[in-house]
């Protein structure tokens, strides 16, 4: 079990990409040059019996490739479940004194949904209001990306970022607010193209006081 509380079932990580320096691969911030792809034959064979069950030919020139794609594309896609996010933050706390709110607004991320597999992706906003520390500020998109870079559903990756930045700077409150849209309502399903998914997950003064909240609202309100 890694301190991300990981394992695959059986106590195993999977194969993955993975850089000979350390495990904090990740995809999207110039992690992965350098970095090998470990084949997986059994995500391959996998793929390989789809291709023929929606009446494709694995053997034709184009697909031929393919099912190593597939598996190195989900290492890619997944690679959060191979970061410590404690060794991610690399005691990147500093002790300051500033006890305003900080804010880091329109995050990118990429994410899978765990019912289809298919992505949903949009903007995570995160503050906190420090209680004497803080944590440097690229570390926050790498806890973005440490959590969307799995399978997820849109709340729970939402609420593990706050808690986990809770439990790092025990500051005096985090916001998180995330907005996804999903391919699994705009390709299939209801097909609903522009409806977006709005979770949040507010800890301390942010979920206590509804000035301190209104006001982190404010900074994210567009349009
Ligand atoms: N709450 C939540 N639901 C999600 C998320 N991602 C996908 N879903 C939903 O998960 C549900 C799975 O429902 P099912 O009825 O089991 O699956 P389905 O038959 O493919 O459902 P439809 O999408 O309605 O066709 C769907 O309503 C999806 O829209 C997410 O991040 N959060
Ligand atoms: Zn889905």
């Amino acid at each position: 079990m890694t301190s991300n509380g990981h394992t695959n079932g059986n106590g195993t990580l999977p194969l993955a990409l993975s850089a000979e320096d350390n495990d904090l691969v990740l995809p999207g911030q110039g992690k992965l040059e350098g970095m090998t792809f470990a084949s997986n034959d059994q995500i391959e064979a996998a793929v390989s019996t789809i291709l023929t069950n929606i009446g494709e030919d694995p053997a034709r020139e184009g697909l031929q490739r393919t099912p190593y794609r597939v598996a190195k594309m989900y290492a890619e896609l997944t690679a959060g479940y191979h970061v410590d996010p404690v060794a991610l933050i690399n005691d990147a706390i500093f002790s300051v004194d500033y006890d305003e709110m900080v804010l880091v607004k329109d995050i990118d991320f990429y994410s899978l949904c765990e019912h289809h597999m298919l992505p949903f992706m949009g903007r995570v906003h995160v503050a906190y209001i420090p209680n004497g520390k803080v944590i440097g500020l690229s570390k926050i998109p790498r806890i973005v990306e440490t959590y969307a870079r799995r399978l997820q559903v849109q709340e729970r990756m939402t609420v593990e970022i706050a808690n986990f930045i809770n439990d790092a700077l025990h500051p005096q409150g985090v916001a998180v607010v995330a907005e996804g849209v999903h391919m699994c309502s705009v390709m299939r399903g209801v097909k609903k193209a522009n409806a977006k998914m709005v979770t949040s997950a507010m800890r301390g003064v942010f979920r206590k006081d509804a000035r301190t909240r209104a006001e982190f609202m404010s900074h994210i309100d567009h349009d």
